[in-house]
């Protein structure tokens, strides 16, 4: 396993966890819950910010690898954490520049730089914003190009905490779909945070299910299904199936749906289902 959380708990102002999980390279985890469960103050915990840049103290193990995530140092550079409102390093004036900073840090060859940038701007689709000051990026522009700043870095751990709650949900939909394609290229495993079951559920392998810091539920997403609907954001569509799998005890959670289309086709081989 390359992500290990055991009996993982976070102690400041508010309490998080235990947390156990147990995630194999190349794969995405989900951490569901509504606000204020405590999806931020993990994911920050799995980036290795804790207690150096989120001071909480921690108990139990969290394991990136062989890496400590817990021990006092600076964070790991193949860990990048995202969250949904990006920071600029302040120190460069394009979006290229940007996307560079990491990598020129590293100390790399200029080419290899500028190819991390075409790359990354290309997987993003901000080529358009190449020239551009970041300071002047639009909510979705920026998060696309918060995306592209740490890709840029080549994790091997990617966290997204609602890193692309700006973006329209048939944007948000196809820069998933990108990443899919890039994480199985380059076993890339993900960790997305999120407070809407799509479109992120259809993606991922496991869900983790937070509620007032404490973990709900953890398990494939069928299984977690059921939880995430009455604990998440879901249109109407997706309320409906709450309400008749709730009334439905016979339910197979192997077989319920992920995406819009097999919704739809649960509906059609439930004929009977009310709303
Ligand atoms: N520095 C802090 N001091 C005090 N309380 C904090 C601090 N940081 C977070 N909290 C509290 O911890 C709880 C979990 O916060 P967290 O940011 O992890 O939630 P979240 O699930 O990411 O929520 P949202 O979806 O609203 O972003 C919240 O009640 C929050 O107010």
């Amino acid at each position: 396993m390359a992500l290990i959380a055991q009996q993982l708990q976070l102690v400041g102002a508010v309490n998080i966890g235990p947390v156990d999980l147990h995630l194999a390279t190349g794969q995405w985890l989900l951490l569901a819950g509504g606000n204020g469960s405590g999806k931020s103050l993990l994911s920050q915990a799995l980036a290795g910010w804790v207690p150096q840049l989120t001071p909480m103290s921690s108990y139990g193990q969290l394991h990136w690898h062989d890496e400590d995530l817990l021990a006092p140092q600076t964070p790991p550079l193949k860990v990048q954490l995202v969250q949904a409102s990006p920071q600029w390093s302040g120190c460069v004036y394009t979006v290229a520049d940007e996307i560079g900073f990491g990598p020129d840090n590293l100390n790399l060859s200029v080419t290899e730089v500028e190819q991390r940038i075409e790359t990354m701007l290309q997987l993003t689709g901000s080529s358009h914003l190449a020239a551009r000051h970041p300071a002047t990026l639009s909510g979705g522009e920026a998060q696309r190009v918060g995306l592209a700043c740490a890709l840029a870095m080549q994790p091997d751990l990617l966290i997204l905490d609602q890193a692309f709650s700006r973006l329209t949900p048939l944007a948000h939909q196809q820069l998933l779909q990108q990443l899919k394609q890039y994480s199985q290229q380059h076993q890339l495993t993900v960790v997305l945070a999120e407070t809407t079951l799509q479109p992120s559920v259809e993606w991922i392998d496991q869900a983790l299910v937070l509620n007032g810091g404490t973990v709900a539920g953890y398990g494939s997403p069928q299984s977690q299904l059921p939880l995430m609907l009455q604990q998440l954001l879901c249109s109407d569509a997706w309320q409906a199936l709450a309400a008749n799998i709730a009334t439905d005890e016979s339910s197979d959670s192997k077989g319920l749906p992920l995406t819009d289309r097999q919704l739809l086709q649960w509906f059609k081989e439930h004929p009977d289902a009310t709303t």
